[in-house]
């Protein structure tokens, strides 16, 4: 169970909190103040401070550094009236924990309170938590990779060429490998060619070599990748960059897999496979002009397209225990747990840069997370949890939290002013009665009415009777 302490001026917000993180066995103190909560905690050892944003002394925001400063280290979850993305934001980056709009508190505070206490157990106490999950090189049982799955297969019997297209990071090489590897040329080499960082005046000497002698600095023969990939698979990644030339050359080398190299008058014969990726549309490269169709009609004997992503949601959670598990085993660290909220902020996430992103965002977290036994989304970087934090902000202004408005604001159509007022005014009393068991000189403390004044509003609202 925690230690909670809450800053913030409303005070039946206070009380609804109170009673309700009372109820769940955690401890409470309360402030209306910074200056007043501040002092508290950091004399205090409290686990979670829920901090307001709008003080009588100043924005909850800018003090979030300095109650975490507190020698217990307490996490700080911001509850505010106003949600905006500019104060979410400049929630996560202070270090804030979570941000929730007030309407919403009850509901989401739970849940970051337990992820809260686990992860604070856990700093203090090392754990290791095991958590092995080997498996093949790919990653994923989504419908639409099982289906790409299937292609290797098909690709791997044949030794027709294939043209992988996808976004960056789809996989496109991982799987030119796996159909590779798992075809008859499999004891030979696998040759990558990068025909997008290859220099144009090198491009064609990369490929079939040279002979001693046939340009400037030509001092001995030289085999080509072409010949290097004698017997095994030619892998042209980044087809669509070929230069328009060696697309032509490319072409006569692939229907007749002779070529010549540079300087030599003999035609050499290599029997390599070809497998093309592209993550461009290479259909409009055709429309344009610099990209040659015969030559897609040659590469594209077979065709595998690499979902993004995004689109298969269900394989990131396999491929992060993938990752994770590799990163932790190569670099011999303990295993660490995984919060659900960390897989839920990465399953959100779009993933432009498709599943090396994801890797590399996971190798950052596992450098920066050393010594912690569970990943949270608090351990990922500042724009996921900035994203997450704004998207859950509802875009219905916000409501004043007296309970009932607090809970199903989304139900709500608004009263007129008159029966809104009266009603919360009803409410404020009615609680207010509850909290002091009906006890008057409390209750004007608490609430800074005058004695007359109380009685006037409970007979009114028709409270005069405490229970
Ligand atoms: N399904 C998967 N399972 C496991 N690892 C994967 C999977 N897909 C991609 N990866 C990994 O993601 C990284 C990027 O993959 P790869 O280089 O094959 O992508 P690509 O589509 O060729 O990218 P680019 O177009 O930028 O060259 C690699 O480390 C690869 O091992």
């Amino acid at each position: 169970m925690a230690d909670i302490f809450i800053v913030d001026d409303d005070i039946m917000l206070q009380q609804m909190l109170v009673r309700q993180l009372q109820s769940s066995g955690h401890r409470t103190d309360c402030a209306s103040t910074l200056t007043e909560g501040l002092q508290q905690v950091l004399s205090g050892k409290y686990d979670i401070v829920l901090l307001d944003v709008q003080l009588p002394d100043g924005n909850g925001l800018e003090y979030i550094p300095r109650f975490k400063n507190a020698s217990s280290s307490p996490e700080v979850i911001i509850i505010t009236g106003k949600g905006d993305k500019d104060g979410a934001e400049k929630a996560i980056v202070s270090g804030a924990w979570g941000y929730i709009e007030k309407p919403h508190v009850l509901k989401e505070l739970v849940l970051h309170i337990a992820r809260v206490e686990q992860y604070q157990k856990e700093k203090n106490r090392a754990e290791k938590i095991p958590l092995v999950l080997k498996r093949d090189a790919i990653i994923g049982n989504s419908p639409q990779l099982t289906k790409c799955l299937d292609r290797v297969a098909e690709a791997a019997l044949s030794d027709a060429s294939v043209l992988i297209t996808g976004e960056t990071g789809t996989g496109k090489e991982l799987f030119a490998r796996a159909i590779h590897e798992n075809s008859r040329r499999a004891d030979h080499n696998f040759v990558t060619v990068d025909c997008a960082s290859l220099p144009e005046n090198l491009i064609e000497s990369t490929l079939f070599g040279y002979v001693k002698g046939s340009f400037t600095g030509a001092e001995n023969n030289r085999e080509g990748l072409v010949q290097l990939a004698n017997g095994g698979t030619l892998f042209l990644d980044e087809v669509g960059e070929l230069p328009l030339n060696v697309q032509k050359t490319f072409l006569r080398v692939l229907q007749e897999h002779s070529y010549r190299p540079i300087g030599s008058t003999h035609e050499k014969k290599s029997d390599f496979r070809v497998i093309a990726a592209t993550n461009i549309d290479i259909e409009s490269s055709i429309n344009n002009g610099s990209f040659r169709n015969d030559l897609l009609y040659r590469l594209r004997a077979l065709s595998c397209a690499l979902p993004p992503l995004r689109d298969r949601k269900e394989d990131i959670k396999p491929l992060i225990r993938y990752f994770l598990a590799r990163m932790w085993d190569r670099s011999k660290l303990d295993y660490q747990g995984i919060s659900p909220d960390f897989i839920e902020h990465l399953t959100a996430y779009d993933w432009p840069g498709n599943v090396r992103e994801l890797q590399q965002t996971l190798e950052r977290v596992v450098a920066s997370t050393v010594r912690t036994p569970t990943l949270f989304a608090y351990h990922l970087p500042e724009h996921f949890r900035i994203q997450q934090a704004q998207a859950a902000i509802h875009t219905s202004p916000p409501h004043h939290s007296s309970p009932e408005v607090s809970q199903t604001p989304e139900e709500l159509i608004p009263l007129p002013w008159s029966e809104y007022k009266n009603n919360y005014e009803r409410q404020y009393i009615y609680d207010l009665m509850r909290h002091t068991n009906g006890n008057i000189t409390v209750a004007c403390q608490i609430s800074h009415l005058s004695r007359a004044r109380l009685y006037q509003l409970r007979e009114k609202h028709g409270l005069l009777d405490p229970s």
